[in-house]
Order: C-alpha cells, then structure tokens, then sequence
C-alpha cells in the first residue's frame, strides 16, 4: 500500500514538470473535454453518488453520520449543472502560468525576470463533498499544479468515477500529462502522503480542526489549513430591518452544512426588542432551532415564544452545519468584535448597518478572512469572488486567505538572461555599477 502511494506521487512529480508547461490551448481544450465527459456520464456519476448516499442513509439511521454530511454529498442536478459550468469557467479564465511579474535590467545585456509558476505537487486532502473534485482538478490544471486527491471515505464510488471520467477526458488531448493526476482512498494513504516531502510540494487538508492539526504536527511538506467556519452575522443599531431578516436568513438556511453559514447572530441592545421577535419568527417558520442568551431569552420569552431553549457556553465555539443558531445581545459593535475574535474560526463574518463609521471600525477589527456588509456570509466562495471555482476556504494566513482560486496555486521562477556576464567584473576596486533599471518589458520565449 505505501509503495502504491509512493508510486502514485513519483509519477505524480514527474508529470508536474511537463504539465508547468503545456500551452494554454491544449489546457483549455481538455477542460472542455471534461466538462463535455461530465455531460456525457451524467447517469453513471449519478449511480455512484447514489452508492454513497444509500450507505450514507444506513449510517444516519445508526446516528452514524450527520445531515450536513449528508447534504455536503448528495449531488443534484443543480450542483451537477455547477460543476459542469464552473470547469468552462476555468477555462475562461486567464492562464496564471508564464506571467512577467517584474522585469529588471541589471546591466547591459543582463536582464532580470521573475515569472509565475506553479507549486508543482500538491495534494488536497478533502470532506465527503464530490463536487470538490471537478473544481479543484479544473484549477489544478489551469494553473499546471499535478495533484494528489484523497476525499471523505463516505463519497468513495462518487470520487472514483468523477475522478476517472475527468482524468479519461483530459488525456484524450495531446500533450495533457494524465499522470499528473491521482487518487488516493484511505487514510493509509494519506498516512504516507505525509512522508513524501520529497515528491509533494505542498498539502491542502479541508476538515475538522482536529484533521487539520493532525496534519500539520505530522508532515515536514508545507500545510495550507482549511477549517471550521464559526460565522457571525452582527446586528447594528442602524441596521436596515428589512434588508437584515433577509440577509440573516439567506446566511443561515441556503446551504446550512457549507463552511461558510452563520453559528451565531449578534443582536446590539438597542435594536433587540424591534428586532428579534420578527427576525426569530422567520427562522422558526424555516425550520431554524434558536439557542437564546439570558437576555435574548427574555426577549423571546416577552414576545410570546415558547419552548426556548438556552445557549450554554460550548455553543459560542460551535459549528452546528445544520439548522441551529445561537443568539447572543452585545451591548456595542465593539463588543460584538471582541465576541467574534475570540470565538470565531477568522472565517466570514458579516455586519448589518447603515452606520459607516461602525462599518468601518467592524472591517478593520474582525479579524476574518471575509468580511460583509449588508450581504450574505454565504458569497464567500471562489467562484463567486470571480475565481472560476475555489480550492476550499483557507482558514490560514500563509499563503493565501479566504477562497483559494488559482492565485493560491501560484509561485514564481527568476530567469536571468545575460551573455557570459560574470560576477567577478561586479566586485572589487574596478567592480561595474550595476544599473537596476525596471521595465515593463516582458519575458518571452518561444512556444
Ligand atoms: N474551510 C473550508 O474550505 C472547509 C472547511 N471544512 C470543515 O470541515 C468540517 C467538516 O468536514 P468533516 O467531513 O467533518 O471532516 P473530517 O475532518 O472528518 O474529514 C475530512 C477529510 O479528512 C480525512 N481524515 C479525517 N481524519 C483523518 C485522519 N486521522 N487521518 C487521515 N485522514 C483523515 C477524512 O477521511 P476519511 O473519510 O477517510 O476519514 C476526509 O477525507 C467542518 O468543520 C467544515 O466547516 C470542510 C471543507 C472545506
Ligand atoms: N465555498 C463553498 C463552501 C466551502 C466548503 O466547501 O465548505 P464545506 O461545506 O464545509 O465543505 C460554498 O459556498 O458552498
């Protein structure tokens, strides 16, 4: 087994080399071809969704397995129709590779390039959720990084065969170094994964806080995190109401299992009692459970709700992905700011105001990677930033923030281009100047 995979991320690296430099055409062309192999497979993927999903419904009948894990896997003809669009989306989208980031001339006839790369190998350790494959294997050849995928044991059947429907299609276009695209399916695999620095540049895990961490204490490859979201959305004093019932409830209920959904709705005391009977009324006719602070109780309990239930302090950290929300009255925005700094995962956080000075305090302090105003938690997402599609949400600083799209994926090379310039005449007493001058010009090489 640990040869197999060590097999897989040798060839893996050797294809990186060639996929780097496969022209923008030939990329394009294969994903056409896997978004038009998607179409084409549409039952047989289905079938092997629906493999998942029957295991999947044994397990929630044992209190196995969760809804949101549920939801995550189940694909529908709407997501399905989003994979197929966001790979022609991909191809859309500029070629990041071969891009002249900075030109200096050093000396006459000695010129300085630094152009974009990709990271080379990388392998993306994912949740039960097939719609990850077709997004982040469209990005990863766009942006020529060869990838190893491993997904959430409960979308096995569902991974495989979009997983070889794409890489079948891709091959179909010459010079598409297929080998630069692999599956691993176990955790021993991923176990090994950890000990080949030598072939993988770089490893992604999108999980729990616990997986993630496992991860990071056990590899010495470099670790892009994507976790929990622990999303608030905060309730101003000047908040438009009308505007704020909508947008509270779009980031709670349109997709409660996503990342990106709100845990916890922070109600400023100034507009609670006008608010929240109306804003809880909405969420229960939609089926939301609310868990009230003591002063969000009484409220509740005034306005005539009945059977309220308290938020005890462990749901302040929780990630319920499912219809549960908790409900906590600050006194000002800069308590609310405090509150999400603290409990929140640095995730998506959003304010709800038409104070700008507040809005503007709330934007510079809440330290997430996302933060909106006046609009839903739930627009943080790499095809909605405009990225094509998104490697997941990176819950880390370094390298990159927040909806990973294909700048994520990016590197750089210095090429120096001189004839037979030497050092040694740049050192010393009768050492030349150097001239670093920047230019726009731009490196180019022959196709
Ligand atoms: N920020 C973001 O972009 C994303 C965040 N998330 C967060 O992830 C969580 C939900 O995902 P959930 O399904 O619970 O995630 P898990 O952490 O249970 O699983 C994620 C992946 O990690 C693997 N895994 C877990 N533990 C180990 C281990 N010890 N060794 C090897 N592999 C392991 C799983 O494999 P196996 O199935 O084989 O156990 C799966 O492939 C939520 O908190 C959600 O917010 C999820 C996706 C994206
Ligand atoms: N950007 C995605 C959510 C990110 C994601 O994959 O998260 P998760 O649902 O926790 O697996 C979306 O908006 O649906």
């Amino acid at each position: 087994m640990g040869n197999q995979m060590q097999e897989k991320a040798s060839k893996a690296k050797a294809a990186s080399v060639l996929l780097a430099n496969v022209s923008t055409e030939a990329k394009d062309k294969a994903l056409e071809a896997m978004a038009l192999a998607l179409e084409k497979n549409k039952t047989f993927i289905f079938e092997a969704n629906q493999k998942d999903l029957d295991a999947a419904k044994a397990m929630i009948e044992k209190s196995e397995m969760s809804t949101a894990l549920y939801d995550r896997l189940k694909l529908s003809d709407a997501k399905f129709k989003d994979m197929v669009s966001g790979i022609r989306d991909v191809a859309k989208l500029e070629d990041p590779v071969g891009k002249t980031l900075s030109t200096l001339v050093l000396d006459d006839g000695l010129t300085l390039y630094q152009i974009s790369c990709p990271i080379g190998v990388i392998g993306v350790i994912f949740e039960a959720r097939p719609d990850v494959v077709p997004q982040v294997m469209s990005l990863c050849l766009k942006s020529g990084n060869a990838t190893i995928f491993k997904g959430g044991s409960e979308a096995k059947n569902s991974n495989r065969a979009l997983f070889d429907v794409l890489v079948e299609a891709m091959a179909t276009v010459d010079g598409i170094p297929a080998d630069a695209f692999q599956l691993a399916e176990s955790r021993e695999d991923v176990a090994e994964m950890l000990k080949l620095d030598q072939y993988i540049d770089l490893l992604i895990p999108r999980g729990s806080n616990d997986f993630v961490k496992y991860i990071q204490n056990n590899t010495r490859i470099s670790v892009l995190g994507h976790t929990s979201g622990i999303c608030h959305a905060y309730v101003a004093e000047s908040a438009d109401l009308e505007t704020t019932y909508a947008v509270c409830l779009d980031s709670k209920i349109q997709y409660p299992a996503a990342c990106n959904a709100i845990e916890t709705l922070l109600v400023n005391e100034k507009i609670a009692e006008k608010f929240l009977p109306k804003m809880s009324e909405i969420y229960q006719k939609n089926g939301v459970e609310l868990r009230f602070d003591d002063a969000s109780y009484k409220i509740a309990e005034k306005a005539g709700f009945t059977d309220l239930k308290k938020a005890t302090d462990k749901d302040w950290d929780t990630e319920y992905n499912d219809l549960i929300l908790s409900v906590k009255i600050v006194k000002s925005v800069d308590e609310a700011i405090v509150h999400i700094n603290k409990h929140g995962s640095h995730h998506t956080d959003v304010i709800l105001s038409t104070d700008q000075k507040e809005i503007d305090k709330f934007t510079g302090l809440v330290d997430s990677s996302s933060v909106m105003i006046n609009a839903s938690s739930r627009f943080a997402d790499g095809f909605r930033y405009g990225k094509g599609a998104e490697v997941g949400i990176s819950t880390n600083k370094i390298h990159s923030r927040g909806p990973v799209g294909m700048e994520g994926l990016m590197i750089y090379k210095y090429i120096l281009s001189g004839s037979g310039h030497l050092v040694k005449d740049y050192v010393g007493d009768s050492a030349k100047p150097y001239k670093h001058e920047k230019t726009q010009e731009k490196y180019c090489r022959l196709q």
